[in-house]
């Protein structure tokens, strides 16, 4: 895998306990301009399942997952792991690969689709974790963002039709497939991309998002009626986020007469906490409300071919001969993260 000597993962982070709780959520809100009640109310997501987030968890299946992947296909690089906003930090991580005398990183991100959230705010990390490590820091080159690998569209094409079946066989051709992302500023989401390209309202992200819900649905090839809806909204109401939300949605779909959905979270990378929480707890609440139907896809996770797939992309980004395996035409963001996902939230 030459030039690189070490691959590093780096993803969000989440609480192990009661007590990581509320420093975790100042870390990830420290000037974000989130309203305190909604701070409040995110904790207590938190405090429902003892404080622990299953992403930590999640990250070191995967972790072990690439690992036997890797040996098994003469891939020999070691493995670092570092999150944004809780142990162990990238910036610990950082620091430590310089101690070992790691020079070159490839670097993966557990975010699929391009915006500041989940791609400019990566970069801006690993920029300031570089910093902090000093003059022995590495040279880390973070993969694009990677929504149309067929290793992320398979396994949810296989997770959508497990979902499927655990529908009463009547419902199933009728029902509704709601591929679920994170919702995030509409300011957000109109910046995301790079500057040369013309995206469309909402950017690359919205494009992103709508492109892998049409692959998804294709590979499927039951015919459900499908369509993105947005989950986990925070920020002052006052703000435009992305909609519509997947609670509103359902209301209105009750009221077309549809008796039966399964949700998607094609945003997402694996089963964490949001997906956790805002879908099997909310959503799924909502729907049961309204007489419905509801069944939940499994993210990717370490499906084996999400597993093979970060060894492509590193294989990939290790030699330009190895060519670029994706099925769609859109654009992604540029392989040195030059000027693209730049834009902030407003009132932060
Ligand atoms: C696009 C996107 C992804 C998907 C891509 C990716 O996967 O990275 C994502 C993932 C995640 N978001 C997570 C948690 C949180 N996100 C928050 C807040 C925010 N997310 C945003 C966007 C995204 N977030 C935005 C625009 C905000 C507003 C503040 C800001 O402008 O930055 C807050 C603060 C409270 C609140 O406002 O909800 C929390 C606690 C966790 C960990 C879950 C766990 O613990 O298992 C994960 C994986
Ligand atoms: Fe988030």
């Amino acid at each position: 895998m030459r030039p690189y000597d070490a691959f590093l993962l780096i993803s969000f982070g989440g609480p192990e306990g009661n007590e990581d709780v509320i420093p975790f959520l100042e870390n990830v809100t420290r000037g974000r301009g989130i309203p305190r009640e909604r701070l409040a109310e995110v904790g207590e997501h938190y405090f429902l399942f003892g404080g622990v987030s299953p992403i930590n968890q999640q990250c070191r299946d995967l972790i072990e997952a690439v690992r036997a992947d890797f040996s098994a296909n003469g891939a020999h690089l070691p493995i670092y792991w570092g999150n944004r906003f809780w142990d162990p930090l990238l910036t610990d991580t950082v620091a430590e690969m310089a101690k070992d005398g790691v020079r070159n990183v490839v670097a993966l991100a557990t975010s699929a689709y391009s915006c500041y959230s989940s791609h400019g705010a990566y970069i801006v990390d690993i920029e300031a974790a570089r910093e902090a490590a000093g003059p022995d820091a590495p040279r880390i080159d973070l993969i694009p963002p990677f929504f149309d690998h067929p290793g992320f569209v398979e396994p949810l094409a296989d997770h959508t039709r497990q979902a499927l079946e655990h529908l009463p066989t009547s419902e199933r051709a009728g029902a509704r497939l709601l591929f679920s992302a994170h919702s995030i500023p509409t300011g957000m989401a109109d910046a995301s991309g790079t500057p040369e390209q013309e995206y469309g309202p909402g950017g690359a992200y919205v494009a992103q998002l709508a492109e892998v819900a049409r692959l998804v649905s294709e590979r499927l090839g039951t015919g459900n009626d499908y369509e993105v809806v947005y989950q986990s909204r925070s920020g002052p109401p006052s703000q435009p986020w992305l909609e519509p939300d997947i609670n509103d949605r359902l209301a209105q779909l009750a009221d077309e007469g549809v008796s039966a959905v399964v949700a998607v979270p094609h945003g997402f990378v694996s089963d964490h906490m949001e997906v956790m929480y805002d879908l099997d707890h909310e959503a799924a609440d909502t729907a049961r409300g309204l007489g419905m139907h509801f069944s939940r896809a499994h993210a990717p996770g370490t499906h084996p071919r999400f597993v093979s797939m970060v060894r492509e992309l590193v294989a990939e980004r290790a030699d330009p001969e190895v060519g670029r395996t994706r099925l769609s035409e859109l654009p992604t963001c540029p392989a040195d993260g030059a000027d693209c996902c730049r834009a902030r939230p407003v009132g932060s």
